[in-house]
């Protein structure tokens, strides 16, 4: 710092020198002394510029921008814009740095209009404005109005840039002086679904926009405590103003007359649990999307995809991305060292190969899908240690209840590796009719656990329903590419976008068909034996039960057409000769051979 100064005074008297001995300074010290002076006096910048000028001499890009940011830094708008027009004059080309300087001149003068017609211009003039340029913009529109903030933010993923945590924090900052809780909550979803962070800057702005809303505060009191966010002093205060118009009182008095400070509920809040009305709002509140609730939408998926009852505590964590079709992020659901375990696993199991990709010749294939893959059969787990981490993973099925409590298992897991430029493009996991018809199979939902966080690149990407999930390590997502009957959803066409950074994934899909089951029975005998028991029983049960569908749809599948009984008889004894030939062997009865001939899926290992 003291030698710049230096270097600053030395230069100053160089100049002055050499200008009076009629020694004209060059582009550089005039270069040098105009930065120098942008940063304390925007005026003396300026006069520098011009006399450069004078001098015939050209300045740079650099210069002519050191003095616009040098006005919009002092909060003088007009100036910036003056300087930056002089500077388009002196047919010195602006950059978007000198773009995102009057911008930013605008914002600091709180002048919302004229800093979104200044972004506007940028795009019209293909300057490439960046996420500096649309967060100043979003910060400071979202002061007056925040729905205007909100339209900018997905402006701003239209033009590619992607917002970060600061630009959705001040869109919330924005909802939160308006008071517009759900929004609030939609933008703290987004937040989660990209991958970002959800700091304790973010939590408290979602506080502040509960000032009508002591309910709403305590539930999100809740999941900070859960995601381990601890309170500042900013967020007290936001809490104390909600607690205050909660209880009716003006100020702290009235409140502690109401003997309901929330000063007091916040230690209660971290240590309890908040069950009841509180939960309800919040999950009303926040676990909301706009167009429907999670209970509306798991009811829903039930009537026309599968059956999904996660168990309450997850059901408390799961995030409604979109809900007809429903897609669910379920943030922190494994730990980050078991994650980087089955990482470990894959990498060292020398058994990643291209993957594949269903429906199509392996020479499409490569370039639909370009990253690698182990799938981890029971054996294949079983020689890397991997078995209670595949174990998890189906364990993970069960604890978000897809398909039913007593559903049992999926395909068998893969681990995906997507290195630099490697992506999966555009695809249904559901398999197109003719092979449903042919295999008797269908997949019916799609779990993905992202096993690292990924900064750039790999999001998984749902164009039809404007979804981008950026990968963090430990979250999973939950889809349904088929409907019930059969027919694939192609609403749920996704991609895994392009990678930047290394992107690890585990994969696993539950399908259905008749042979899913003796595949389920297959791999609960191997690896499941003694808790799985109850779940083959009912799954006997569930199977030689009539069907739930009074008129299945003439495209049903063959599990549900063996379900309803007399209609395809031939299905469902197949279903339970399986099932009959598993009990044996479960029970000691016969060989492997027979046994892992019934664990073969129809249904497609990739
Ligand atoms: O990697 C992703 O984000 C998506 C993977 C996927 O779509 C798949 O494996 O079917
Ligand atoms: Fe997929």
């Amino acid at each position: 710092m003291e030698a710049n100064v230096d270097v600053f005074w030395a230069l100053s008297s160089t100049f002055a020198v050499s200008s009076q001995a009629g020694i004209k300074p060059n582009e550089v010290i005039y270069g040098v002394l105009i930065s120098s002076w942008a940063k304390t006096s925007p005026e003396r910048a300026e006069g520098l510029l011009r006399r450069m000028v004078e001098d015939h001499l050209v300045p740079n890009v650099i210069a002519c921008t050191s003095v616009v940011s040098a006005w919009a830094r002092k909060g003088k708008a007009c100036q910036a814009r003056r300087a930056f027009e002089d500077m388009r004059q002196a047919e010195v080309q602006p950059n978007v740095i000198a773009w995102n300087a009057v911008l930013d001149g605008y914002a600091k003068a709180a002048d919302a209009s004229r800093a979104s017609r200044c972004l506007q211009e940028m795009l019209e003039h293909k300057a490439s404005p960046n996420a500096v340029s649309f967060t100043s913009l979003v910060d400071c529109q979202s002061r007056q109005d925040a729905a205007a903030a909100g339209e900018w933010v997905r402006r701003m993923e239209r033009c590619s840039v992607r917002p970060s945590a600061v630009t959705f924090t001040a869109l919330l900052r924005g909802y939160a002086r308006s008071g517009q809780v759900a929004e609030a909550a939609a933008t703290l979803h987004r937040m989660a679904a990209k991958g970002l962070s959800l700091d304790v800057v973010a939590w408290t702005a979602m506080l502040g926009a509960c000032a009508e809303r002591w309910d709403v505060a305590l539930c999100a009191l809740r999941q900070m405590r859960q995601l381990q966010v601890l309170p500042n002093q900013i967020t007290l205060q936001a809490l104390r103003h909600a607690g205050r118009r909660a209880t009716g009182g003006e100020g702290d008095g009235e409140c502690s007359k109401a003997g309901q400070s929330p000063v007091i509920l916040v230690p209660l809040c971290f240590a309890f649990s908040l069950r009841g009305p509180a939960t309800a709002w919040w999950r009303r509140e926040i676990q909301i999307q706009p167009e429907g609730s999670l209970k509306e939408t798991l009811a829903g998926l039930a009537k026309t995809h599968i059956s999904v009852r996660p168990s309450p505590d997850i059901e408390d964590q799961l995030i409604l991305l979109h809900a007809d079709p429903a897609v669910l992020l379920i943030p922190n659901l494994w730990r980050r060292e078991a994650c980087e375990q089955l990482i470990a696993v894959a990498r060292g199991s020398g058994a990643m190969r291209q993957s594949h990709a269903t429906g199509v010749s392996d020479a499409e294939a490569q370039a639909l899908r370009t990253s690698g893959s182990v799938v981890m059969k029971p054996e294949m787990a079983r020689r890397f240690g991997a078995e209670r981490l595949v174990r998890k993973l189906f364990r993970d099925l069960a604890v978000l209840g897809v398909g039913g409590p007593q559903s049992g298992y999926g395909e068998f897991p893969q681990v995906v590796r997507y290195e630099h430029g490697q992506h999966f493009a555009e695809h249904q996991d559901a398999f197109n009719w003719e092979q449903v018809q042919q295999d008797g199979y269908q997949r019916q939902a799609t779990f993905l656990l992202y096993l690292n966080d990924v900064e750039k690149g790999g999001a998984t990407r749902f164009p039809e329903l404007g979804i981008d999930v950026q990968p963090r390590c430990g979250q999973g997502l939950l889809f349904f590419p088929a409907f019930k009957d059969g027919r694939q959803d192609v609403r749920t066409a996704h991609s895994a976008e392009a990678a930047v950074d290394e992107k690890w994934i585990a994969q696993v899909w539950k399908g259905k068909n008749a042979a899913t089951s003796s595949q389920l029975v297959s791999s609960l005998l191997s690896e499941h034996m003694g808790a799985a028991m109850g779940n083959l029983l009912s799954e006997c049960k569930r199977l030689a039960a009539p069907s739930p569908f009074a008129a299945p749809s003439p495209v049903c599948l063959a599990s549900d057409a063996a379900a309803a009984g007399p209609a395809q008889p031939g299905a469902a004894k197949i279903t339970l000769q399986a099932l009959r030939h598993a009990g044996r062997r479960a029970t000691g009865g016969e060989g492997d051979g027979e046994c892992s001939k019934a664990g073969q899926s129809p249904g497609k290992q990739d």
